[in-house]
């Protein structure tokens, strides 16, 4: 164990007030808040409590079982980076048994997720594992520019997210690995949930709190060890450990609702720390109607909107293949291959410079202006 009781005299402060102190070890001074419950506490107080959290969470939930093969979403971020570092030491502390291999989605975006990658294959070598990358150009022959070029900025998130959500299955597939780990925290799953009853998506409220999740007929599952690690802890552990991460933000502006979603997720934050967990913890005792008849009545609402877009839609059954790619989905056609059909109609439209030293958004931007469709 990495956290030692300050019994060393020597170490003990003199001259210091009692509301100085940590309010673990009543020992050492205390150097920050929690953000979670506003507790103060001292630097090696809190690595211990937050990596013990962490900890308790995969137990409880039983998130891995031993001899399992892992594969840990890696986009350089502050989390994912944090999550590659803790689980591999809890790994080594705890002896879970598990095979680590970190398993990055290049999206193709200029200036933003080229320098992510840098700091991944950094990490690689930091922490001594295998890395594997696949990208959206070698799976779908476009990168993110490209598609935002086809269809705005303002529908990135959509494309962006189906894509990498399948190429890191895909991914993972490739080396026979069926579980996915990512860097999703408490504030994150908040925000699902609270953007989830402001649309009134019942049937994406009920899975949006699961700590692991997995389609049916799919090989591949998915969890979120910091499901309740607040995301100011997850920066401030990474920034006392002194991690390399990339702190850039996406050159795409996020969703605009799920945007909105997160503001307010904020504000209420600020007023009460422990809203985070709170809402969690509402999502997680929610107790949904029926699921039949919210089937019928979910049913009868598509029909509506089929009617409405003169939509062709497919029978959802769980563990279908795409007729299309072949790839797992629960339509006929997959959703990615859905929008690579309409990207493709685009494509003739669009002749994108091949100036990359210019940044994706700047270059999309300039191509836009110098269209006329
Ligand atoms: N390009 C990618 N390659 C691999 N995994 C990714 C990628 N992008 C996101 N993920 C995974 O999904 C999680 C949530 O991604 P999100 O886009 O919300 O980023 P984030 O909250 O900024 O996380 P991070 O700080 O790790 O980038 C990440 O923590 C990571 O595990």
């Amino acid at each position: 164990m990495s956290w030692v009781r300050p019994t060393d005299p020597v170490n003990v402060p003199k001259k210091l007030k009692v509301s100085q102190l940590c309010e673990i070890c009543h020992s050492r001074k205390a150097v920050l808040k929690r953000p979670k419950n506003l507790q103060k506490v001292c630097k090696e107080c809190f690595f211990y409590v937050f990596e013990t959290e962490i900890h308790n969470t995969i137990v409880s939930n039983n998130v891995f079982y031993r001899g399992e093969r892992v594969a840990i979403g890696a986009s350089g971020g502050k989390d994912s980076t944090v999550l590659a570092y803790l689980i591999k030491l809890l790994n080594e502390r705890h002896n879970y048994g598990i095979d680590i291999t970190l398993l990055s989605v290049d999206e193709g975006i200029v200036g933003y997720r080229d320098d992510s990658l840098a700091t991944v294959m950094r990490n690689q070598k930091q922490y001594n594992l295998p890395l594997e990358i696949v990208s959206f150009k070698e799976l779908y022959d476009w990168t993110m520019d490209e598609i935002v070029a086809v269809a705005g900025i303002r529908n990135s998130c959509t494309y962006c997210g189906i894509f990498r959500r399948q190429s890191l299955d895909r991914g993972a597939e490739k080396l026979e690995i069926q579980h996915v780990i990512t860097g999703h925290n408490a504030d994150d799953m908040a925000e699902t949930v609270l953007m989830n009853i402001l649309r009134g998506d019942i049937a994406r409220l009920e899975k949006s709190t699961a700590i692991i999740t997995q389609s049916k007929g799919s090989p591949i599952k998915r969890s979120k060890p910091f499901k309740y690690a607040y995301q100011k802890e997850i920066v401030l552990y990474a920034h006392y450990k002194k991690l390399d991460y990339f702190s850039t933000e996406c050159t795409y502006a996020p969703e605009a609702f799920r945007g909105t979603a997160r503001e307010l997720m904020k504000n209420l934050e600020a007023v009460r720390p422990s809203c985070i967990i709170d809402i969690i913890h509402s999502g997680e005792n929610l107790v949904l109607k029926d699921e039949n008849e919210r089937k019928k009545k979910q049913f009868t609402k598509n029909k509506n909107q089929e009617k409405a877009t003169s939509a062709k839609k497919s029978t959802f059954v769980d563990g279908n293949r795409c007729e299309k790619c072949g790839y797992l989905s629960s339509n006929k056609i997959c959703k990615a291959c859905t929008l690579l059909a309409d990207l493709e109609k685009s494509r003739s439209k669009i002749t994108l410079e091949n100036d990359t030293s210019m940044e994706g958004a700047a270059r999309v931007m300039r191509t836009l202006e110098h269209l006329s469709f």
